[in-house]
This record gives C-alpha cells, sequence and structure tokens, in this order.
C-alpha cells in the first residue's frame, strides 16, 4: 500500500506519517521545501518522540520524499499508483496541491480502486475545499473524478510544535492523538489505519476539536503574547491568561452541548483534557507558533468568529470570546506576514471596514457590532 502525502512539516511527519507507517503505508512525502526533502531523501529512518505522560520513541521508515515544485511529474505519477493521498500542508495551500492530484487522478488505469483522499488541515470540511479545487482544476474530468477517488473529511489532532534547529528529521509531538475520519465517501472500503476513529458524521467531530482545541489553544496563544509570555505551557500556568481560556471554552461549551448533543459532562470531560494537554511544559511549543495566521483565525468560519456567530445567532452574547478576539487583534508579530497585514487593515480603515474585511460578518449580523467595538478598541491602543 502506498500513500503520497503532501506537507512533510510537523503534522506530516509527526503524525500522519507515523500513523500510516504503522498501518504499513509506504510513504512518498512530497513537499516543496527544497533542504528538507533532500534531507528526508537521504535519510532512511526518522524518530518521533512522545512527550509527557507516558512518554515513547517511534521509528519511521519506508518512506521516499519528492520535491513538488521542482519534480511534479514524478509526484504526478506516484499518485497515479497509490492506494491513498493525505495532504498537511495548510489550508490555503490546498489549492496549490490539487493541480498535481487532478493530474494524477487522470492517469491512473482503470482497474485501481478508487484514490483515497483526504485533506488533513484545521479547517472544517477541508477535504470538501481540495475536492472542489480538484475538480475545478479540470485535468480529470467529472467522471474521471467520480469513478477514479474518494474524498473523506478528516477531523486530526496532536500538538506538534516547531521543531528545535539542529534536530534533523525528529519531530518532538504529546502523547496523545486523535484522528477522526468520515466513514461515509468509503461505502464499507475504509482503509484499515489503527488508531484511526471512523465516522458517520464528522460534523459534530470537527467543531467541537475546532472549537474547543484550537479556539482555546488561540486564546491561550493570543492572552500569553499579550502578558509577555512565549511558550504556551507558561501561559496556561499564568492564573489569569488560564481563566480567561478557561472562560472561552464555557462559551464554546455552551454552543457545543446545544448544537450537537454532547454531554454536558462529557464536553468538560473533553476541555479539562486538553487544558493539561496545553500545560504540558515538556512539548516546547509557543505563542507564536499556535497564534499564527492571525487573519485565517478570525475569518469568518474559524475557531472565534465561528462559534461567536452562532451564540450571538442564538441571543447569546459570547463575552469571553470577545476577548479573546481582542486578543487577537493585538497580535504582533513581524514573522507572521498575516499578522502585519492585520496591523495594517486596522491601521488604514475605519472600524466597520476592518471588522468586515477581517471577519466576514456583514453589518447586519448580531455579532457585528460587539466586534466593531473590540476592533475600534484595538485601534484606539
Ligand atoms: N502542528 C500541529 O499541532 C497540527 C495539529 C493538527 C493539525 N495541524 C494542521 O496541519 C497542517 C500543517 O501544519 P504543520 O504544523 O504541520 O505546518 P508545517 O509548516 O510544519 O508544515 C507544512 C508543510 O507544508 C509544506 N508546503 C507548503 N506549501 C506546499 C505545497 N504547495 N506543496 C507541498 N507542501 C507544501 C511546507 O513546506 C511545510 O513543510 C495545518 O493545516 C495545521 O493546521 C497542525
Ligand atoms: O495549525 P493552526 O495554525 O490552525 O493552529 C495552531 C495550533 O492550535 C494547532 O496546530 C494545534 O497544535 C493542533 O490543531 C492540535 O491538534
Amino acid at each position: 500500500m502506498k500513500t503520497v502525502h503532501f506537507g512533510a512539516g510537523n503534522i506530516g511527519r509527526g503524525f500522519v506519517g507515523l500513523l500510516l507507517h504503522n498501518a504499513g503505508y509506504e510513504i512518498v512525502f512530497a513537499d516543496v521545501a527544497a533542504a528538507l526533502i533532500d534531507q528526508l531523501a537521504a535519510a532512511d529512518s526518522y524518530q518521533v518522540h512522545e512527550v509527557g505522560e507516558n512518554p515513547a520513541v517511534h521509528t519511521v521508515d519506508n518512506f521516499r520524499a519528492l520535491n513538488s515544485a521542482a519534480a511534479p511529474d514524478a509526484v504526478v505519477a506516484e499518485i497515479a499508483t497509490a492506494d491513498m493521498v493525505t495532504t498537511a500542508v495548510g489550508p490555503n495551500i490546498l489549492k496549490f496541491v490539487a493541480p498535481l492530484i487532478a493530474r494524477g487522478i487522470a492517469a491512473r488505469d482503470a482497474g485501481l480502486a478508487p484514490l483515497q483522499v483526504m485533506a488533513c488541515e484545521n479547517a472544517i470540511n477541508a477535504t470538501d475545499i481540495l475536492e472542489a479545487a480538484v475538480r475545478a482544476d479540470g485535468a480529470a474530468g467529472q467522471a474521471a473524478v467520480d469513478s477514479a477517488a474518494v474524498f473523506a473529511n478528516t477531523a486530526v489532532d496532536r500538538i506538534v510544535p516547531n521543531q528545535a534547529p539542529g534536530q534533523g528529521l525528529d519531530v518532538t509531538v504529546e502523547t496523545f492523538f486523535e484522528w477522526v475520519i468520515d466513514k461515509t465517501p468509503f461505502r464499507g472500503a475504509e482503509p484499515a489505519i489503527p488508531g484511526v476513529t471512523f465516522v458517520d458524521s464528522l460534523g459534530p467531530y470537527i467543531e467541537r476539536k475546532l472549537f474547543t482545541v484550537n479556539t482555546g489553544h488561540a486564546s491561550t496563544a493570543y492572552f500569553g503574547r499579550a502578558a509577555g509570555l512565549e511558550k504556551i505551557s507558561d501561559a496556561m500556568a499564568d492564573p489569569s491568561v488560564q481563566a480567561r481560556v478557561r472562560a472561552v471554552l464555557e462559551e464554546t461549551k455552551q454552543l457545543l452541548v446545544a448544537k450537537h448533543g454532547f454531554a454536558e459532562a462529557e464536553q468538560e470531560a473533553y476541555v479539562q483534557k486538553i487544558l493539561v494537554r496545553f500545560a504540558n511544559e515538556h512539548l516546547p511549543d509557543t505563542v507564536v507558533r499556535v497564534g499564527r495566521a492571525p487573519l485565517r483565525k478570525l475569518s469568518r468560519h474559524e475557531r472565534f468568529i465561528g462559534p461567536a456567530a452562532e451564540l450571538a445567532e442564538n441571543g447569546v452574547k459570547p463575552a469571553a470570546l470577545l476577548e479573546a478576539i481582542g486578543a487577537a487583534l493585538r497580535f504582533d508579530d513581524p514573522g507572521d506576514a498575516e499578522a502585519v497585514e492585520l496591523a495594517s487593515i486596522l491601521a488604514d480603515n475605519p472600524a466597520a471596514a476592518a471588522t468586515e474585511r477581517i471577519t466576514g460578518l456583514a453589518p447586519a449580523h448580531p455579532l457585528f457590532a460587539a466586534v466593531n467595538a473590540v476592533v475600534e478598541a484595538a485601534q484606539a491602543r
């Protein structure tokens, strides 16, 4: 069995690569980072170090590596004979890998089982976004895509920090992981991947993950950054940051319990578990990594505005989420292109225009006025 995996970064090597290796897949990593691909191509194996409670070390081998910018035809040829394609490149990058997947689908022999395509990104229904881009590309006609590929949405959860310089290909990760996959597209032929949970409806799981783990994580990063802290575990150890994160998760809990019918005690246990995960001091994770790309994180259906808008539509004013949105608006990192752009949007636009542009909320939305006030406060600083 062979998978082509786009994105040989933190989650690619430290999570998707590890689980698919353990499931018996040969992995062909495809990435545009030339030095990383050269290193992977020259290596026989790398190690995944799980740190925290019950630490462990796993070895990943049986992989190859291709530069998808320099050798796109070779990647297409691999996809044409692969069983699976996975991605962990970031939601905004999916459109760039879609053309290679479309060409790979077009090149498949008719007798092959459908290619199983899964985008492992932090976004609601990321695989749908990828599928739409593959179909829009046109290299494979709609009929070929229908018969030669299946697309399944997934939710992936494992904290994988940026790796220390000099660590080579080895990856330090937390011990916890969860990979939930929508089983319906496979029609009974889902892949056997130990550790994966297949579900009939992914919606509740991806929203719970994004609006608990990622809302809480980003809140920790933005409150922590504002408090002058660098590590996520240090931010979690700050009582004031922790209390505000806790309050944010109380609000998203209210939404998730009401919307998806999770038992309140089950959701509370999920929240408690992630607070412990954020506090893992063995994990060298930073507020700058977790806060990265604030414009993506403040967009309409993402971890802040998504749940806050739904609460407001239900007549609830989300105070703690608004405080976190205020901290996100002030996230400053000169090395982060989106943080720089966010600052210039705030500097160059009246509050209402900035609110609309950053959050995608229409002025008539019940959340708009409250976010607009937070934007005004950020501009006044
Ligand atoms: N790190 C985590 O804790 C974590 C956990 C769950 C989900 N995720 C999600 O996984 C995705 C990847 O995150 P990450 O932390 O591994 O980021 P990362 O930056 O470590 O890895 C991304 C990789 O994609 C590569 N890439 C960029 N453009 C590409 C292209 N056009 N073709 C092929 N490769 C390309 C980059 O070179 C990089 O190696 C994101 O959607 C993220 O939200 C991350
Ligand atoms: O990857 P992002 O930028 O969407 O979010 C940053 C972190 O919150 C994220 O990478 C988490 O570590 C991960 O989602 C945990 O499963």
